[in-house]
């Protein structure tokens, strides 16, 4: 049997997880870099969880100034198995109002610039995102929101940007007309890392604001996400600690295969593999190394 265990990625608004006893932190060492923050490790419930700041305590980090990598290569050494993210994210569609939560199951990527992949040279993988989303961890979001009585959206496309300025109307009047649900700077690379480090990964997706479209609501200031992410951030805690008190001891194999998405994604010849860079993918690889794959 394999423990679970989840891990919360805090967007902005999100920098604990309130209810969380027996606080342990650790400052967790990785080859990619350094982590936004430490890990806080701790228990909902008799469940334990694992929380990490993404923009690290007291917001010093832009979603161009991550260190993705490090962040998921933490996580997956801490032992998780599933992450959620929570993140705050403007709205394309006048049903996804400010404070309305969206259980999203599609990516489109507009970042640049930033690093995407835990391998490269020297060991090439190529891993599948065509449902980035492990629908085990939506249904358990969604589940938890209704028990709380907390609206939410089943489905969604997250477009992220590069950022850190916010989109023109130009912009956001194409995401609109091609038919994007919402907009945030920082679920990529972040699903894509975790698809590569075998972690189910899931966004719960807080609305803000509605972009800069709209004809009638004034274009998006932070000051503005700011003040209703407070609320989202109270709705998200109570949301979160529900589905920590409902989520099993024992890791449930992902139906799309997260857990196990390296499989058949390697290419490079085992004898061809970089050892500096298989070094640093120790805890990537644990598992196919394990068995011999
Ligand atoms: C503070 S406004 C823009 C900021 O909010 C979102 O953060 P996160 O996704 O971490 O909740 C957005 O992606 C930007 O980073
Ligand atoms: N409108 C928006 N664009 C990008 N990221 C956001 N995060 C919250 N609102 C956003």
């Amino acid at each position: 049997m394999t423990k679970a265990l989840l891990g919360i990625i805090g967007g902005s608004g999100v920098y604990d997880l309130p209810g969380l006893t027996d606080i342990r932190e650790e400052k967790v060492v990785s080859p990619w870099g350094e982590p936004s923050d430490v890990l806080r490790f701790g228990r909902i419930g008799a469940t334990e969880a694992v929380f990490l700041p993404r923009h690290g305590r007291g917001h010093c980090l832009s979603p161009d100034g991550i260190n993705y990598r490090a962040n998921i290569d933490a996580l997956k050494r801490a032992g998780v198995t599933d992450v959620i993210s929570v993140s705050a994210c403007g709205s394309f569609r006048g049903e996804l109002p400010p404070g309305m939560f969206v259980a999203v199951d599609q990516f489109v990527d507009r970042t640049f610039g930033r690093q995407s992949s835990f391998f490269g040279n020297g060991c090439v993988a190529h891993v599948s995102m065509a449902h980035p989303v492990a629908p085990l961890l939506q249904h358990r979001i969604i589940a938890a929101a209704h028990a709380e009585k907390i609206d939410i959206v089943k489905g969604g496309t997250y477009v992220c940007m590069e950022g850190p300025q916010f989109s023109s109307k130009a912009e956001s009047l194409g995401y609109k007309a091609a038919g994007f649900s919402v907009i945030g700077m920082t679920a990529l690379p972040e699903a894509k890392l975790a698809r590569e480090a075998e972690m189910s990964y899931a966004t719960l997706a807080m609305v803000t604001d509605f972009d800069c479209w709209h004809d009638e609501i004034a274009a998006v200031e932070v000051s503005d996400i700011l003040a209703i992410a407070k609320s989202n951030a109270e709705k998200a805690a109570r949301l979160v600690a529900r589905l920590l008190a409902d989520f099993p001891a024992e890791h449930q194999t992902c139906p799309i295969g997260s857990d196990r998405a390296l499989d058949y994604a390697l290419v490079t010849a085992r004898e061809a593999r970089d050892p500096e860079l298989l070094k640093k993918l120790d805890a990537i690889l644990a598992r196919v190394n394990a068995k011999g794959a």
